[in-house]
């Protein structure tokens, strides 16, 4: 009787010990292909901290396809995604059962409080149905001038640098700081009405404070620093946050502090304009008109309201100075394409004229083929944001638009994956996704958008230009692409009508590095922090 009870007792342990396994079986992602990694500790974490950004990414997609497990820290897997059927569902179907992780969360509520950018589920949907009439097609068109004024400031300056040289004919400078100055002096003004003077000499410290500010919360340790803090209870992680001293730390508590100083001071100058009937352009003008007219359960709260300022500043000028020196740095390596944008420019400018118009409006700059061709491209092969991060909150079955094939080998129509998954979506690997763009589709070709039918042949609809995934898709797509694209063509359209751009011998090392934010850095040289020097002098006239 003795011997049949420890039988019994070791099948039952036994028969444990197997539903436990092929649970834990079923609810792990280990059937997903993927590469070795060197490190038990580190995973795939260090290979992805070096290098420049989608080198590793773009590698394992060659390798493994759309959808591939690699390690986080200790080993633990993880999913990178960048399957359009996958991402529609992600992005669109039950976006808000993948919230965000929460080191970005974490980061964004230290850097500006409780804005849309970190707000998920309904909180999310109620913030971002105040904001969405304040960027809308109409307010953004109007914004043009706005941005037409800042950029004849830019070319002011730098046609000044130019004369000032020996030569008087062409000057090397970093342009990603310029740009960079510009847009956040446009998105001052365009969104805020607000004067930050970043070109100027005498800019305030706001304008000051971005100088190298990605570089400084993104260190190259951040796949690492996120990982732990994806795992470490929120409690420890929010005192971690307000009192911990490092150069990041301290960046993004002063970007808060500094933001909510001015968003103050102006959110009480809009609401007494309003009261007084007095109606503005920008954006936090319609935001606070919007505020208004909401039901107080539905109103932004006035921390909200700072928050949102903060990250529309944010958010809205070093996305779009980098998508514009990515765009410039494609013409000076490829001067055949410069050249006919500015031909193209120039003889839609001739046009202008003999209708007796005084300049391009956005509508003239719209309907240019080529130059809409070159600006997707770029922006397809330059996305400003190349990843996002996503963790499943439940288990969950996520459609596939091509099977993958598993570890042991057999065809997978759809993703098993189980809550608590953590998510990579590099939106620059879709956007070379050969499935959607063919099999050149990690080739500079403008043409590519030219083809009669060209966005119908790319399958399931995804992102908000396009097919492109820069602006990211569905619920949570880019409030601003609107604006930004006002801003991009305003801005692209001036500057290669006027001058000429040149790779100056010293950007043969320049290197694409982040994640969040992908900007330029010279090889050997990332303590100066970010650079991209061009030469630029007047383009001729025939
Ligand atoms: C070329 C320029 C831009 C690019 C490439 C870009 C890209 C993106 C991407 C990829 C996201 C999704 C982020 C995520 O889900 O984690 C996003 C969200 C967002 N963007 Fe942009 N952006 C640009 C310009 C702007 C501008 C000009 C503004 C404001 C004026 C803006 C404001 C925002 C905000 C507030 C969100 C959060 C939206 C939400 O969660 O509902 N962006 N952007």
């Amino acid at each position: 009787m003795s011997v049949d009870l420890s039988i019994l007792a070791a099948a039952l342990v036994a028969a444990v010990v197997v539903v436990l396994y092929r649970r834990q079986k079923a609810r792990s992602i280990s059937y997903i292909r993927g590469p070795k990694a060197d490190s038990f500790v580190f995973g795939h974490l260090r290979e992805l901290g070096s290098g420049c950004t989608g080198d590793v990414h773009f590698k394992w997609q060659d390798e493994f396809g759309s959808v591939v497990r690699y390690k986080s820290i200790f080993s633990m897997d993880k999913l990178m995604i960048c399957d359009p059927k996958a991402l529609q569902y992600i992005f669109h179907t039950s976006a808000y059962n993948f919230p965000k992780q929460r080191a970005t969360r974490m980061m964004v509520k230290t850097m500006n409080g409780p804005d849309l950018f970190w707000s998920e589920g309904d909180m999310h949907k109620r913030q971002r149905k105040v904001m969405l009439p304040a960027f809308g097609a109409p307010e953004a068109r109007a914004l043009f001038p706005v941005f037409k004024s800042k950029i004849e400031h830019l070319i002011t300056l730098w046609k000044d640098m130019i004369n000032d040289t020996s030569d008087g004919n062409s000057i090397t400078m970093n342009i990603h700081e310029w740009l960079g100055r510009a847009t956040l002096d446009a998105i001052g003004e365009a969104a805020f009405g607000y004067k930050l003077g970043a070109m100027d000499e005498d800019s305030t410290d706001l304008g000051k404070m971005y100088r190298n500010f990605v570089m400084d919360i993104s260190p190259p340790s951040r796949p690492f620093t996120d990982a732990i803090i994806q795992r470490t209870p929120t409690p420890v992680l929010e005192v971690l946050f307000d009192h911990l001293h490092s150069k990041g730390f301290d960046r993004l508590r002063e970007h808060k502090t500094l933001v909510h100083q001015v968003a103050r001071q102006l959110v009480e100058t809009k609401v007494k304009a309003l009261e007084e009937g007095k109606m503005e352009k920008d954006v936090l003008s319609l935001l606070v008109k919007a505020n208004s007219s909401m039901t107080s359960k539905h109103r932004l709260t006035e921390e909200e309201l700072y928050a949102e300022m903060s990250i529309i500043l944010f958010a809205g000028h070093d996305t779009t100075s980098n998508t514009l020196a990515w765009a410039l740095w494609e013409l000076a390596k490829h001067p055949e394409i410069q050249d006919r944008v500015r031909k193209e420019i120039r003889e839609r400018e001739a046009d202008i004229r003999a209708r007796g118009a005084p300049e391009f409006t956005l509508a003239d700059i719209e309907s240019l083929p080529y130059f809409q061709a070159f600006l997707k491209e770029s922006m397809r092969m330059h996305p400003a944001v190349f990843g996002l991060s996503r963790v499943a909150a439940k288990d969950t079955i996520v459609p596939l638009s091509q099977p993958i094939l598993d570890t042991s080998g057999r065809l997978r129509q759809e993703l098993i994956i189980p809550k608590g998954t953590e998510i990579s979506v590099p939106l620059g690997c879709y956007n070379r996704e050969k499935t959607v763009w063919g099999d050149d589709a990690h080739s500079f070709n403008p043409e590519r958008w030219m083809q009669p039918n060209a966005s119908e042949k790319r399958g399931t609809a995804l992102g908000v230009v396009g097919n492109l995934m820069t602006f990211s898709s569905g619920t949570r797509s880019c409030i601003g692409w609107r604006f930004a694209m006002t801003e991009l063509q305003c801005f692209l359209l001036e500057l290669v009508n006027t001058f000429q751009f040149r790779v100056a011998h010293r950007t043969l090392d320049v290197q694409k590095v982040g994640y969040g934010i992908a900007v330029p850095r010279l090889r050997g040289e990332g303590d100066k922090g970010t650079q991209l020097p061009m030469t630029v002098s007047i383009a001729d006239r025939d």
